[in-house]
């Protein structure tokens, strides 16, 4: 089944909008993993085995894995096993790639081939022939940045471009717009909106139409549920992947670490779904 059919299936079966995002920090994690070589693997599965009835997607971040020695080969490990024991859920890489074509085919083979994800997050900024390779695998998702959650976000997002029905809009607009209207022939386009811009979002969905959106920021970066789900819900009440990482992933230090998890993606799907 390809990405989109896959996450639609999701939302419909499971009625969660919640993805859980996988960035492993040895530093926060619970004890018993002091001096466990295995560390990154064994708390991501952990971590996954217990949330992943909340969840329409999981989201392994690469940095937090290859930021370790053997840290890659700990992350395809990890991904085999969830495409392995929740294979209806689907995985989103997060690596947020872009470059020359004949890079980015090396790029897409790692995403799709070597790390077997459904779908992997990309930076539009080099243009069409640099997504081309991804856009060309129909079915695996592209989930393009259009408009981030951090404060930097501004500096080039929102500067003004020609175009639009005003005769300039919002370079994140323009980028919606092309993504909707040009790259997404193969219908597998997602964009990322962060939930800390919920007027951006909101402008994002009037262009998309029912494009998945891929949200980040609620939880540690401050994002509000509620604006989130009011703003960017397609009608049918879905249209979203919710993110949210260090509020699961870190929700307690001790032996109960995955029950604690498994509480705080519980809590959270449920607090989007009542906005639903
Ligand atoms: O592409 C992303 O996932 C992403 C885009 C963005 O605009 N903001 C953002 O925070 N992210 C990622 O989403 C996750 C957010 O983590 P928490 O703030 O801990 O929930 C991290 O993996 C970020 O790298």
């Amino acid at each position: 089944m390809d990405f989109i059919d896959k996450l639609r299936a999701r939302w419909r079966d499971a009625d969660t909008l919640l993805c859980v995002g996988l960035d492993p920090d040895p530093a926060k994690f619970p004890d018993r993993f002091a001096n466990d070589a295995d560390a990154l693997f064994a708390f991501c599965r952990d971590i996954a085995d217990a949330t992943a009835q909340f969840a329409c997607a999981f989201k392994p971040q690469i940095a937090y894995f290859a930021a370790h020695n053997d840290g890659e080969a700990a992350l395809q490990r990890l991904i085999a096993h969830l495409n392995a024991a929740h294979p209806e859920v689907p995985v989103i890489l997060d690596a947020k790639r872009g470059d020359i074509g004949s890079t980015a085919e090396q790029y897409a083979a790692e995403a799709f081939d070597r790390f077997a994800a459904d779908a992997v997050t990309l930076n539009p900024y080099m243009g069409r022939d640099s997504a081309a390779p991804f856009l060309a695998r129909s079915d695996r998702g592209c989930v393009f940045l259009c408009h981030t959650s951090n404060p930097g976000a501004r500096d080039f997002q929102e500067l003004v471009v020609s175009g639009g029905s005003g005769g300039g809009e919002p370079l994140y607009q323009r980028i919606a717009r092309t993504i909707a209207d040009d790259w997404n022939g193969g219908g597998n386009c997602a964009l990322v909106v962060g939930a800390t811009f919920p007027e951006e979002l909101k402008a994002i969905r009037a262009i998309v139409g029912g494009m998945p959106l891929l949200i980040p920021g609620v939880g540690a970066q401050g994002g509000d549920v509620e604006a989130v789900v009011r703003n960017g819900r397609t009608p049918d009440g879905t249209g979203l992947m919710i993110n949210s990482s260090r509020g699961i992933l870190y929700a307690s230090r001790g032996e109960d670490y995955a029950e604690a998890a498994a509480d705080a993606a519980r809590g959270l799907r449920d607090a989007i779904n009542r906005h639903r």
